[in-house]
């Protein structure tokens, strides 16, 4: 039998799940959202009335679930427009639909081998390894309601993949084509992530190899060179660029990734800098984080300054994008059935794990993870 037979490309799968954080869809849902993203998780309660006063900017709609229902239509057409039979599902973390409800359909529908995509590109404790603790929570209620189960596995860091980083590149472009003509020559590039606290970026991913920010950095700053060295192959211009950080929470004595955007402006602008391109790498879509956090606050503190800023789009639900998941479920499935098949990636670091190792993003308080080589259900 050869497994190339064009009926089952994905096989061993049978289904795919777009796993991601969830968001308010009005303001009576803000507050009980707040409440699922932070439980147990010590946000100081005034950083949660911020956040909440950011929702209500937007009358309590976050853009997220848009932005993957958008996601999941440009999945399902590219897979229909290449002869793809894999149903594509999607859970969320913190919001409907939720995780364990879309694992229970998936398993009444008769699905055993199933695939995720997460709606993060990069390692991380928040971004990988408790979308795997979720997982397992999940699979783990099924079993308690007497189910069976699928078996879960998740993509691999799609960071570097060319269909994640040429979508940004255009993007960039299309950014310092907004700014001013006598400025944008000049104009710095800050590409821009989630802070996360630099013990959870020091551990992050497999550390080896890694400097100070683990895998988390530098997987970002892998991400900013190649756009930086494409917009400088399409311009000819060699724009100074820099990683900084947005929507730092936590307590303030606990040190998290800097600089923040804001204070990178500010600095930039004293420094002579014309004009800025912010670039949101760290995210797949134009979520709340990059409407509030860039937009409204970035955007207002450049006024403030008189710099001129542009902000360029992330990824969202681009058709290359859609190509490259469709391009990383068949090599998954392809490895899975013992081939080797070819693993695309741009820059220096190239193609990750399929498999979590053991330790892999370390969360404070061990727990059950799914889909990595510590899971109990792998
Ligand atoms: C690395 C990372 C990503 C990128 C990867 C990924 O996409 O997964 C991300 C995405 C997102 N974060 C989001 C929202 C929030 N994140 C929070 C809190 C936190 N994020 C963290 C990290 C990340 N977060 C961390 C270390 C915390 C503090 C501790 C904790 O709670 O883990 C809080 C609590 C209040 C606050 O502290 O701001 C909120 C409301 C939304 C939804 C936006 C929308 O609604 O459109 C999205 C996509
Ligand atoms: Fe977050």
């Amino acid at each position: 039998m050869s497994d190339q037979s064009p009926a089952a490309p994905c096989s061993p799968y049978d289904a795919l799940l777009l796993l991601s954080f969830g968001g308010p869809e009005g303001p009576d849902d803000v507050v009980p959202f707040l409440e699922n993203v932070t439980r147990g998780r010590g946000i100081p309660r005034e950083r949660l009335k911020e956040v909440g006063q950011h929702y209500f900017l937007f009358d309590g709609v976050s853009p997220i679930n848009a932005q993957n229902r958008e996601l999941l239509d440009a999945l399902r057409k590219d897979f229909a427009d290449h002869g793809l039979d894999l149903p594509v599902y999607w859970g969320n973390r913190n919001w409907a639909p939720y995780l364990p409800d879309t694992l229970r359909r998936l398993t009444q529908d008769g699905h055993r081998r199933v695939l995720t995509l997460a709606t993060s590109a990069y390692a991380s404790y928040s971004g990988c390894r408790q979308y795997r603790e979720n997982l397992a929570d999940a699979l783990a209620a099924l079993e308690a309601e007497g189910l069976t189960p699928p078996r879960v596995d998740k993509l691999r860091h799609y960071f570097n993949h060319p269909g994640f980083v040429r979508p940004m590149v255009d993007a960039t472009l299309a950014a310092l084509a907004e700014l001013p003509e006598g400025v944008r020559e000049q104009a710095h590039l800050a590409f821009t992530t989630h802070s996360i606290p630099t013990a959870a970026a020091d551990t992050s991913g497999p550390v080896a190899g890694h400097g100070d920010g683990g895998a988390y950095v530098a997987q970002h700053l892998d991400v900013a060179r190649l756009i930086a060295e494409a917009v400088r192959e399409e311009t000819g211009v060699d724009h100074p660029w820099q990683l900084v950080y947005q929507s730092r929470s936590g307590a303030p004595h606990i040190p998290w990734l800097e600089p923040d955007i804001c204070d990178h402006l500010e600095s930039a602008h004293g420094a002579g800098v014309p004009g800025v391109v912010m670039v949101p790498i760290g995210f797949v879509s134009d979520h709340m984080e990059v409407k509030y956090d860039l937009d409204t606050e970035a955007t207002a503190k450049a006024a403030d300054l008189g710099l001129p800023v542009a902000r360029a789009a992330t990824v969202g639900a681009d058709p290359r994008f859609a190509a490259a998941v469709r391009e990383l479920v068949l090599e998954r499935a392809a490895t899975e059935r013992g081939r080797s098949p070819e693993r695309c990636a741009l820059g220096a670091l190239g193609p990750g794990h399929d498999l979590c190792p053991v330790g892999c993003c370390p969360a404070r308080a061990p727990r059950p993870a799914a889909a990595g080589a510590d899971s109990p259900y792998a």
